[in-house]
C-alpha cells in the first residue's frame, strides 16, 4: 500500500505534466529574468528570538477542510501584521487546495521571505518557484535521493533560494547536514502515516548544527508548543492548522513570539 507520501507525489507528477505541456521550461526561465531577485531567507530567520514561518493552509490530508481562505493576500498581510519573519504557501491543489495563484497573490502582499511549500521532485518546479516569486523552496528529504536532493539543492542556490531541508528521523537528518544544508526543517509529523510527535524535533535538534536555521514544522497548537519549541533550539516554527483556523491570524503569530520570548 503506498504511504500519504507516496499518493500525493505520483498526484504531484500528473498535475506536473500537465503544467509542463502548457508552459515551457523556457518560457519559465525567461519569467524569472524578470524578477526581482530573492530575499536572503536565510538571515532573516536568524534573527533573535523565535521566528514564525505562518502557512497558508485550505486542508490537508490529516485533517481535510481547514479554512475557506478567498484571500490569501490578506492573510499574508495579516501574517506580517503579527510580526512573522516568512509566508508559507502551499501550492499542491489535490490534498491542500492551494495554486500558484495563491503564490502570486501572496508575492504581491507581503515584503517578507515566501516559501513555496510543496512537493519539490524537479528541476522545473524550482524554475516554477523562482518564476512565481518564492525566496525559499521546500526540499523533503524522504522523498529524494541525495543525488536528485543535491542537484535541486544546487539549482535553487544558483537562482538565490534558500532551501529549507525538511527531514523526520536520524538517517534523514544526516543526509541533509552531510549534503550541507544550512536551513533544516524537523517536521514533527511523519509524512507517510500522519502522525504527529512533538517530542520529534528535540530528538533530532541535536543532530543539526548551531550553524544551522533549525526549524521545527507542524504540531504547534499554539504559545505552549512556540515555547516548547523555542527551548528545544528551534530557530524557527513553520505553523498552518493553527493559524488558519484560529480566529485572529495576527495574533496567533504575535502570541507565539511573545512565548517563546519568555520561554
Ligand atoms: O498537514 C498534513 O496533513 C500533511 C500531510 C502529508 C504531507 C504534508 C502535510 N502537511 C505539510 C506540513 O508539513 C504542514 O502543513 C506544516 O508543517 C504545518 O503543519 P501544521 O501547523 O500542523 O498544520
Amino acid at each position: 500500500m503506498p504511504s500519504v507520501l507516496d499518493q500525493i507525489i505520483e498526484g504531484v507528477r500528473q498535475d506536473l505534466a500537465g503544467r509542463e505541456a502548457t508552459t515551457s521550461l523556457e518560457r519559465l526561465q525567461r519569467q524569472c529574468d524578470g524578477m526581482p531577485a530573492p530575499r536572503d531567507a536565510e538571515a532573516l530567520l536568524r534573527r533573535p528570538g523565535l521566528s514564525v514561518i505562518a502557512e497558508v493552509k485550505r486542508s490537508s490530508p490529516s485533517k481535510g477542510a481547514l479554512a475557506d481562505i478567498a484571500d490569501p493576500a490578506a492573510l499574508a498581510s495579516a501574517y506580517e501584521a503579527g510580526g512573522a519573519s516568512a509566508v508559507s504557501v502551499l501550492t499542491e491543489q489535490r490534498r491542500f487546495g492551494g495554486s500558484l495563484d495563491d503564490l502570486d497573490a501572496v508575492r504581491a502582499a507581503v515584503d517578507l521571505p515566501v516559501l513555496r511549500k510543496d512537493f519539490m521532485v524537479s528541476e522545473y518546479q524550482v524554475w516554477e518557484a523562482r518564476a512565481h516569486g518564492a525566496d525559499i523552496i521546500l526540499l523533503i528529504v524522504a522523498a529524494l535521493d541525495d543525488r536528485r536532493l543535491a542537484d535541486l539543492m544546487a539549482l535553487a542556490g544558483s537562482l538565490g533560494m534558500t532551501c529549507l531541508v525538511e527531514v523526520h528521523d536520524e538517517a534523514e537528518a544526516a543526509r541533509a547536514v552531510d549534503l550541507g544544508a544550512t536551513v533544516i526543517g524537523v517536521n514533527n509529523r511523519n509524512l507517510k502515516t500522519l502522525a504527529v510527535d512533538t517530542d520529534t524535533f528535540a530528538r533530532l535538534a541535536p543532530l543539526v548544527p548551531a550553524s544551522c536555521v533549525r526549524v521545527a514544522e507542524s504540531g504547534v497548537t499554539g504559545p505552549t508548543e512556540a515555547a516548547l519549541f523555542a527551548r528545544a533550539g528551534a530557530d524557527a516554527i513553520l505553523v498552518g492548522e493553527a493559524l488558519v483556523v484560529g480566529g485572529d491570524p495576527a495574533e496567533g503569530v504575535r502570541s507565539m513570539i511573545e512565548a517563546a520570548t519568555s520561554a
